[in-house]
Parts: structure tokens; C-alpha cells; sequence
């Protein structure tokens, strides 16, 4: 049974069109305290889509998001006090240093002047940004600059966070450091992430929802699935034999 205290996503009856074209068609969402969400689906599934609604950046045609029981459409800047929000291309500016950028993060925050220093603190310590506070952004390395991506998502200490794609493009080993430092996190945040990388999901998510075509064909824990990659291609393809056989009866 969930404890609602602990309910900090519940999105219901979440649609999108772009014009005639439904991209997201009745979704339901939900994350809970110190659940790490896996976000999964092909090219044109809807999951952008989603994440942008979900983080206050895309209205959606119909449905209600709350997240820490604030609703989303009713009070925008309460609800989004609540979130951290990591876009595929982390928002960082390369001219500034590490300390200086996540300080002006800090400001936009809103987090008071008197406690924007320990809010840097902490999410540099965080993300392992210490010993290169005063670097440019634009001279550390790609993992680095997602470490500053990721921090200035959790600066304000926001109850969930949303990271698209976290890793893509890293090597190996800042797949694993930021791979760990996810799953640090998902500890004391909810986490949902996007990404194409099944392994990944596996390595870090307690759960994944899958979505094709805008809707929802998988939704659970990872507990006894050996192959995720195996699930996922299985319900796809599933999905496109159906679509093609309605095509059929229908032509
Ligand atoms: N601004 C837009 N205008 C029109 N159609 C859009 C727009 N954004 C997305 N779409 C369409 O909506 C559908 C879902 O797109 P979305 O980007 O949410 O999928 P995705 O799962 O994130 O895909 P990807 O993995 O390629 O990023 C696709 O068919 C896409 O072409």
C-alpha cells in the first residue's frame, strides 16, 4: 500500500496533442520518496514530451499533475519549487566558473541570499565538484559539465528530479560515476530518467515504465525480469503487429 505522504509525482489522464497529432494520449505517472523511475521507449514515444509537462514546461491538452501535492497547472512556481530538472543539453555556461554559475542557479532558484553559499555547498559536495569549483565549465571535461548539470538541478534540495538522458555521450567510466552518483540521489529525491540505454535502466532504476506510441505498455518493478532488453523488444514489437493488422482490417 502507498503511503500518499510519500506520493511525489501523481499525474492522471495526461494527454498532448501538436495539433491532430497525439503524442501523449492518457498517460498516467506516478513516483514515490526514494524510487529511482526509468523512463523507456522508442524514437517519437512521447517520453520528451511527458518530461516536459511533467516539469512545468509543455501545458498538456488534458490531465492533472501534482507533484509533492502541489498541482502543477493551479500553482506553477510552488510546484516547480519542488523539482530539479536536468535537459538532455545541461544548461551550463561555459564562461562562467563552477562556483559562479551554480551561485547564479542559485539566485534564479530563488534560494535566499543568506543561504545560496550552502546550497552550492551542498551540491557540489553532491556531485563530487569540489576540487574544480573555480574552473571554467567550458574547460572540464563532459562528465564534469553533467556533474554541474545534475548539481544545479538539486541545488534548491527539491523533492524530485528529472534528468533526460544523464549519460549519453560519456565514457565508460563517467557512465559509472554518474551512474552511482543517480543512485545516491534517488535515496533522499524521486528520480525519473529518460534513456535509450537498457543496461542502464537495469543498473540503476527500482522501476521503468515503457510507453509506445504515447501510452503506457509497461509498468513495473525490474524484480525477476532477467532481460529488460527482451521485454522491451517483445512489447514493441507486439505493439506494431497489432497497429498493422488494425491497419489491415481497417484498409
Ligand atoms: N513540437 C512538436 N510539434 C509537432 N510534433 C511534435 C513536437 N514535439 C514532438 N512531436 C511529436 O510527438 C511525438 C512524441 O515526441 P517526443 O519527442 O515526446 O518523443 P520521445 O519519446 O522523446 O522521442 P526521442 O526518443 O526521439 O526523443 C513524435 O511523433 C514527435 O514527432
Amino acid at each position: 500500500m502507498v503511503n500518499h505522504q510519500d506520493r511525489l509525482i501523481s499525474a492522471v489522464g495526461l494527454s498532448r496533442y501538436y495539433s491532430e497529432h497525439c503524442a501523449v494520449n492518457n498517460l498516467e505517472v506516478v513516483l514515490d520518496k526514494g524510487e529511482v523511475l526509468g523512463l523507456l521507449g522508442p524514437n517519437g514515444a512521447g517520453k520528451s514530451t511527458t518530461m516536459q509537462m511533467l516539469t512545468g514546461n509543455l501545458a498538456p491538452s488534458t490531465g492533472e499533475i501534482k507533484i509533492n501535492g502541489i498541482d502543477l497547472l493551479d500553482e506553477p512556481r510552488k510546484a516547480k519549487q519542488q523539482l530539479g530538472y536536468l535537459p538532455e543539453q545541461p544548461p551550463v555556461y561555459r564562461d562562467l566558473t563552477v562556483s559562479e554559475y551554480l551561485h547564479y542557479c542559485a539566485r534564479l532558484r530563488n534560494v535566499p541570499a543568506a543561504q545560496c553559499r550552502k546550497a552550492v555547498d551542498y551540491a557540489s559536495e553532491r556531485c563530487g565538484l569540489q576540487a574544480v569549483s573555480q574552473r571554467l565549465i567550458g574547460n572540464l571535461s563532459k562528465g564534469f559539465r553533467q556533474r554541474v548539470g545534475i548539481a544545479q538541478a538539486i541545488l534548491h534540495n527539491p523533492a524530485v528530479v528529472i534528468l533526460d538522458e544523464p549519460t549519453v555521450g560519456l565514457d565508460p567510466i563517467q557512465i559509472r560515476e554518474i551512474r552511482s552518483l543517480i543512485r545516491e540521489l534517488g535515496k533522499d529525491h524521486g528520480i525519473i530518467l529518460s534513456t535509450h540505454i537498457l543496461p542502464e535502466v537495469q543498473a540503476v532504476c527500482d522501476r521503468v515504465q515503457i510507453l509506445n506510441r504515447g501510452k503506457t505498455v509497461f509498468n513495473g518493478t525490474l524484480d525477476g525480469v532477467e532481460s529488460l532488453e527482451k521485454v522491451f523488444f517483445d512489447l514493441i514489437f507486439r505493439e506494431e503487429a497489432l497497429s498493422d493488422a488494425q491497419q489491415e482490417v481497417a484498409a
